[in-house]
């Protein structure tokens, strides 16, 4: 076995418990092989890790997010929904390039490796870049090509379509397996319900995930009721976009009878709170939601509408907006928010993953513990979800590859990347203005 020892830390386990242990990984397969007070003892250990004075956890899962608009970080920002996509970020994206995309990958994976996240799911253009960019640096995902029909004619917008469904075949499994795909149609009001159906009834042929946003705003339900006289998220249901390969970004604007159908179909919901803070698009019913049995992941969205891909950032804003959402300071606690970035982000997206035990996917992180803002640390769970930040990790392990080793990305040159997605940004906004 080639051993990967991450010793003299406490670790993080699946029931909420903190206790001190090393976890010990089968690099080659990838997993977790045993965690328990001494791994080293007695074996050959190939590498080692230092966890002491920090938290072995689980690699955190970014389960909605359009990596390469780190690109439009800062462009366009104090706008709704709608006029900020068609007035700001879609004549942008007109403009991009495989290569834009490329770049904006490498800078949103380098922060998402920084700042603790191991998986993610995204939808966007050019997702062969993306996935290349996955395989490089190393990390998971579940890709897809989003499918938009706005402003398109049927024929092109078939085309999109054929395109998501092809990506989705292609690449399914690839980068040894860490890559996982979807058929993405962006979402109810911008590809026309032929197509919706036709595309998803394809993508259960070949058994592909799907993944779509859902009522996001209040602009997005409207549409839907007045048009087809069902709530959207019954008119999804109709066309076959619910299920447990399914999984729904937002979900903010959804009424009783839309809870009851997620949890009865067995959909995940991936909440975007800072996305939904910043667009003001509402507050999703996360404990509701929680409550009623469905499975509610965390996602950043895209860099424009949030600015950071930081997900301990999201956790902090999961709990926070949850209890204003529910007006009660006790709902969507600490703990539920560590299991939403962690195994439920996990099973929401369909990847391996969000937690540290025996034969588990070996994505984990060590989080700093030894600084001021987490001094005292009466409560270690209560410390991830409300005050530990992106800047606090020390180590990031994905598929038993270090990714992060003290702060320093092995998989990527930061320094380039960091460069050469400044100045494609630049371009990249005067080529739209
Ligand atoms: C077709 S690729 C994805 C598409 O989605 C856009 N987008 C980014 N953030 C959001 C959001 O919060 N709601 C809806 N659509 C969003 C992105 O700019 C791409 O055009
Ligand atoms: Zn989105």
């Amino acid at each position: 076995m080639n051993a990967l020892a991450v010793t003299g830390g406490r670790v993080l386990h699946p029931d909420g418990r903190v206790s001190e242990a090393d976890v010990l990984i089968d690099a080659d397969a990838g997993r977790i092989e045993a965690v328990s007070e001494d791994v080293t003892t007695g074996r050959e250990i190939a590498r080692t890790l230092d966890a002491e004075g920090g938290l072995v956890m689980p690699g955190l899962v970014n389960g909605h997010t359009h990596v390469s608009m780190t690109l439009l970080r800062g462009h366009a920002d104090d706008k709704p929904l709608e006029s900020w996509l068609r007035e700001d970020i879609w004549p942008v994206e007109a403009e991009l390039t495989d290569e834009d995309i490329e770049v904006g990958a490498e800078l949103g994976v380098l922060e998402m490796i920084r700042s603790g996240t191991t998986a993610f799911a995204d939808m966007y253009f050019s997702m062969d870049r993306v996935a290349d960019v996955v395989d490089r640096a190393g990390v998971r995902a579940r890709l897809g090509r989003g499918v938009v029909a706005v402003g398109k004619d049927e024929a092109d917008a078939r085309a999109d379509l054929e395109g998501s469904l092809e990506f989705a075949r292609t690449y399914d499994g690839a980068a040894d397996g860490r890559i996982r795909t979807a058929f993405m149609p962006h979402s109810l009001t911008t590809v026309p319900e032929g197509l919706l159906a036709e595309g998803i009834e394809s993508a259960d042929e070949d058994d592909l995930w799907v993944h779509l946003h859902a009522n996001e705003t209040m602009g997005e339900v409207e549409p839907i009721v007045e048009d087809h006289g069902v709530r959207p998220l019954e008119y999804a249901a109709d066309r076959g976009a619910l299920g447990p390969d399914r999984f729904l970004a937002h979900g903010v604007h959804v009424d009783d009878t839309e809870i009851e159908l997620l949890a009865e179909t067995d959909t995940a919901v991936v909440h975007c709170p800072a996305s939904n803070m910043k667009l003001a698009s509402g507050i999703a019913p996360v404990q509701h939601l929680r409550e009623a049995g469905v499975t509610v992941g965390i996602g950043t969205d895209g860099a424009a509408s949030n600015n950071d891909l930081d997900l301990f950032g999201e956790m902090r804003d999961t709990a926070m907006v949850g209890k204003i959402g529910a007006d009660d300071a006790s709902a969507v606690p600490a703990a539920a928010v560590v299991e939403m970035a962690t195994s439920d982000g996990a099973d929401a997206i369909g990847l391996p993953g969000g937690r540290i035990e025996t034969g588990a996917a070996a994505d984990l992180i060590v989080v700093d513990l030894e600084a001021p803002h987490l001094t005292p640390a009466h409560d270690v769970v209560s410390h991830l979800a409300y005050a530990v930040r992106g800047s606090d990790v020390r180590h990031t392990v994905c598929d038993g590859t270090v990714l992060m080793r003290d702060r320093e990305v092995t998989t990527l040159d930061a320094a380039a990347v960091m460069d050469r997605a400044a100045e494609h940004a630049a371009d990249l906004v005067a080529r739209a203005e």
